[in-house]
């Protein structure tokens, strides 16, 4: 493994002398909770994005708070989308521009959804290893890691040798809703001139060896609404008089998935490309335990039971279906015995490379009106796609994976894993077209971090060596970039 070199071994010495002011940097903005998804909750989302723009202006970025536009809601009320930064630190034509996107806003979380403390005091275990707070991992920490970097830079006078400039939105969480439309109209302006661009917005494969990762499932989002009466009605004066809308829907549901994981609406297997020969030879070596990944979920038993490279890729390069939950159907402690009078369905389906956003929304629509047309209930039925966003696969040959790779061997001393992940950041391939260049994934944080679950953390040991991490990938490209150019 190679030396590390004197400036960059000051900078990792500064990040490791600072640790505490680090976890205290992410426990300020772990206390906001910016939860894109709760209208009522926008203010907070807005007041996060202010304080990461003031946290970057102090750096000496130079900032703008974006407006988007507005948002329409379910109920018909339209809100202000929160703002987008667009922040620029450098402009030295000698060296190479670096596009750096996060997002600030996260996923719901409530104590009584079984969190063992609260969400938003970030809270570290006795044994001082995990931070615990939503936005930890899911993107807060990581976000918090590129300023960690950038002040141990300035603060040890060594010259930051690359440019960089800032994306970071606010409503990643819910579609990115605004921010496709802002990439368009600053084409020519703020997003020219990027020679690279990085996201740190996923996580190891694992919880031990760190990797970089090249492939992103998209996502389409669907709503199926089914109304079946004016108002809920009770069950015993009401019930078997009339097809409930609960019943509908869940006849609806199961008929997107069978018991092996199959999907069956026509049409949506036609574009997935078959399985190379040649990629099939890149799972074999891919660090993964079967044993660990049923540990962490807390599964027994998996639809591909032992089989490591059907379970990769399940997760990286086949469709899936999830049902996610039933709006208006009653979900609280108790036995209340009513009869709701609209519900909705909510369910997505992560997609695959050569798989077309507009396709999947045409079969699904036509599948679901099938089944409801043979179904013969008198109840509305209403059955929409949200937000539908495409996948993504890169090429691992770039100078950018290059450096990412060299700067994962400085500090954790090991040859990074290339990944895809199954999760999806659709704006990433907006990113990559809007600039024209290539884009890599550089993960943080552990596959238990439990992102968009209960007791979401970060290890400390992932979040500074992170910030070490990012320091490096910068330091990194600035020297590859001078040798290539
Ligand atoms: N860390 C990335 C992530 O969690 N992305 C979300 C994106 C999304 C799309 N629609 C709703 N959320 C994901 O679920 O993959
Ligand atoms: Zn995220
Ligand atoms: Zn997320």
């Amino acid at each position: 493994m190679t030396a590390v070199p004197a400036d960059l071994g000051k900078i990792f010495d500064y990040v490791a002398n600072n640790k505490e002011k680090f976890i205290s940097r992410l426990r300020e903005v772990v206390r906001i909770p910016s939860v894109s998804s709760a209208p009522d909750k926008r203010d907070d989302v807005i007041a996060m994005a202010r304080v990461t723009e003031e946290k970057l202006k102090k750096l000496g970025a130079k900032t703008e708070l974006c407006d988007v536009g507005m948002q329409k809601l379910s109920d018909g009320r339209s809100i202000r989308l929160p703002p987008v930064i667009l922040g620029s630190l450098g402009e030295d034509p000698n060296k190479p521009t670096i596009l750096i996107y996060g997002h600030l806003d996260v996923q719901p979380a409530a104590k009584e959804d079984g969190w063992n403390t609260d969400p938003f005091e970030l809270t570290l275990s006795s044994d001082g290893k995990r931070l615990y707070g939503r936005g930890a991992s899911d993107d807060k920490g990581p976000v918090m890691c590129w300023l960690n970097a950038i002040e141990s830079y300035q603060s040890c006078h060594i010259d930051v040798p690359a440019n960089l400039k800032f994306v970071l939105e606010s409503m990643e969480e819910s579609g990115s809703e605004g921010l496709e439309d802002l990439l368009q109209a600053r084409k020519d302006t703020f997003f020219s001139g990027v020679d690279y661009v990085c996201i740190s917005d996923n996580y190891w494969l694992g919880t031990k060896k760190p990797c970089l990762t090249y492939g992103l499932r998209g996502i389409c989002y669907f709503f199926v609404e089914i109304e079946c009466a004016a108002k809920d009605l009770h069950s015993g004066l009401y019930g078997g008089v009339l097809n409930e809308a609960t019943s509908d829907l869940i006849h609806l549901l199961d008929s997107l998935i069978d018991r092996h994981g199959n999907i069956m609406v026509p049409g949506i297997q036609d574009d997935v490309l078959p399985v190379t020969d040649e990629e099939k030879e890149l799972y074999k070596n891919i660090d993964f335990s079967v044993s660990e990944f049923k540990a962490e979920i807390g599964s027994k038993q998996l639809l591909h039971n032992e089989d490591k490279a059907k379970i990769l890729m399940s997760r990286w390069r086949f469709p899936s279906i999830s049902i996610h939950g039933i709006e208006g159907a009653f979900a609280e402690e108790g036995s209340k015995t009513v009869i709701p009078r609209k519900v909705i369905g909510k369910f997505s389906m992560r997609i695959v490379p050569n798989m077309d956003p507009l396709k999947v929304e045409e079969c699904v629509v036509k599948h679901l009106t099938s089944v409801w047309n043979k179904r013969g209930s008198a109840n509305k039925f209403k059955v929409i796609m949200t937000h539908g966003g495409r996948s993504w696969v890169s090429d691992i040959n770039h100078i950018n994976y290059t450096a990412a790779r060299s700067a994962v061997k400085l500090v954790y001393k090991v040859e990074p894993d290339l990944t895809r992940e199954g999760g999806s950041i659709p704006i990433t391939i907006n990113l990559e077209e809007v600039t024209g260049t290539n884009v890599i994934l550089i993960p943080i944080g552990c596959c238990d971090d439990g992102a968009h679950s209960q007791n979401e953390k970060i290890d400390v040991l992932n979040y500074i060596e992170g910030s070490k991490l990012l320091a490096a990938y910068i330091y990194e490209i600035g020297r590859m970039h001078s040798k290539e150019t």
